[in-house]
């Protein structure tokens, strides 16, 4: 495990970073593509491991398939491989096997795919029997545990041969994704109905069509936090779309309340930095992964921070609520629940070097790392960037941070 020292550094003038390209619809148009039986309709697939896995287990013919650690990567593949006539078990890191599937397996089985457990009832590995056809079109299913599962069900719903009808039960959180779903099915011929909590997909083809993956929102966050914290700065981010499939693109809308003016242009957004607020209240079901970075902006910039809508974090990479606690801890902020909203106290005053631990998780290494605009920052793991955004620490390093093997 190669931990990182970041020296405390001021940014260089005028940076221009285009961000990794984005995982979620790299992953989406891969399994478009492959439902499509189309070749080569993607350009600047990302780089994420998230995303190399998928492709190269759509390719793969083994019989046993490892998604690693990629929630999105193992989601949409039970769908797509529990509609094949094919046997395959797919199975992925300790952590992965933890990460619910439950949801996702019940509403499978119940159109006629044939999932089995290998481990533990409800989470993967899990062997999946060839498709023997459909038996209903019409299924329930939860929304407030991961939208993944809806994605995965909408991606397969028009090769079914009756089409299938989602009804979404409880609240629906990560709502963006779905629409994202959606437009990128759309993008690719296929028409679907949502209204309220219905989502009617009648059976039709999908259409060869070619589209280039816009950078990712979540990844840029970090530069935005950067451009936050630093005293002077202004960063080019190439490759993002004012029009955008992702809904953290609203990153934007919250950054600026901390500080920072986004300015759109045809190739990307300009960062600037301009008066932020002192208190600062933000919902995140629409967009869980921002929560690493905002907080840990608002810890170090002194904003006290009303967050509410973090369940799905305690069911990601890591549980991080928890290691969003342990580690603000170290910075002297504190993060407390009441009545299911956390209430986030900055440090009052920050230390000179902090040492973060990354849990196995990409957010925590990338949220924290901004904080070498204001003090020495030890990474415990630098590798764990690879996951979504592999060449993080080479555009750090563009921006003039000094990054060491420590
Ligand atoms: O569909 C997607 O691409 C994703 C959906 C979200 O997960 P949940 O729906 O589990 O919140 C998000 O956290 C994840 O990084 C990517
Ligand atoms: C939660 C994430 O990914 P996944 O669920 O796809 O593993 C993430 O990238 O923050």
């Amino acid at each position: 495990m190669p931990s990182l020292k970041i020296e405390k550094k001021k940014l260089l003038p005028s940076v221009e970073i285009k961000p990794v390209a984005s995982k979620s619809e790299s992953n989406r148009a891969l399994i478009i593509e492959a439902l499509a039986n189309a070749d080569d309709t993607i350009s600047n697939l990302s780089a994420a491991r998230d995303t190399q896995t998928m492709k190269r287990l759509l390719n793969s013919e083994e019989s046993t398939l490892d998604v690693i650690d990629a929630g999105t990567t193992m989601r949409f593949l039970t769908a797509y491989m529990a509609i094949h006539e094919r046997e395959v078990t797919l199975t992925g890191t300790e952590r992965m096997c933890q990460r619910p599937i439950g949801i996702l397996v019940d509403a499978l089985r119940s159109i006629g795919c044939n999932i089995d457990y290998l481990n533990e009832e409800g989470y993967p590995p899990l062997q999946i029997k060839p498709f023997k056809g459909q038996s209903k079109n019409e299924i329930s299913i939860k929304g407030d545990i991961s939208s993944q599962y809806i994605s995965a069900l909408l991606m397969i719903a028009p090769v079914l041969p009756e089409g299938l009808t989602v009804n979404i039960t409880g609240k629906l959180g990560s709502r963006p994704y779905v629409e994202m779903t959606l437009g990128l099915m759309n993008h690719y011929g296929v028409k679907a109905e949502w209204t309220d909590n219905t989502i009617k997909i009648p059976h039709q083809k999908y259409q060869p069509r070619n589209y280039e993956i816009e950078s990712d929102w979540s990844g840029a966050s970090y530069w935005f936090s950067i451009v936050s914290l630093a005293d002077e700065s202004s960063i080019f981010l190439k490759g993002l779309r004012q029009k955008s499939f992702q809904g953290d693109r609203v990153i934007t809308a919250i950054m600026k309340s901390l500080g920072v003016k986004s300015e759109f242009s045809d190739d990307g957004v300009n960062l600037s930095k301009c008066d932020h607020d002192d208190v600062i209240h933000i919902d995140f079901s629409d967009c869980p992964d921002l929560a690493q970075t905002v907080a840990v902006v608002c810890a170090a910039k002194g904003v006290q921070c009303h967050l509410s809508g973090l369940e799905s974090l305690r069911i990601k990479e890591t549980d991080r609520i928890q290691a969003l606690q342990n580690e603000l801890g170290k910075l002297g902020a504190k993060m407390e629940e009441n009545k299911g909203e956390w209430l986030l106290t900055p440090s009052s005053e920050i230390p000179e070097v902090v040492h973060i631990e990354t849990y196995d998780d990409h957010r925590m290494a990338m949220a924290f790392a901004p904080l070498a605009t204001r003090l020495n920052v030890n990474i415990a793991d630098g590798n764990v960037v690879a996951k979504s955004y592999p060449n993080f620490w080479d555009h750090m390093r563009k921006a003039g941070f000094e990054i060491k093997q420590g």
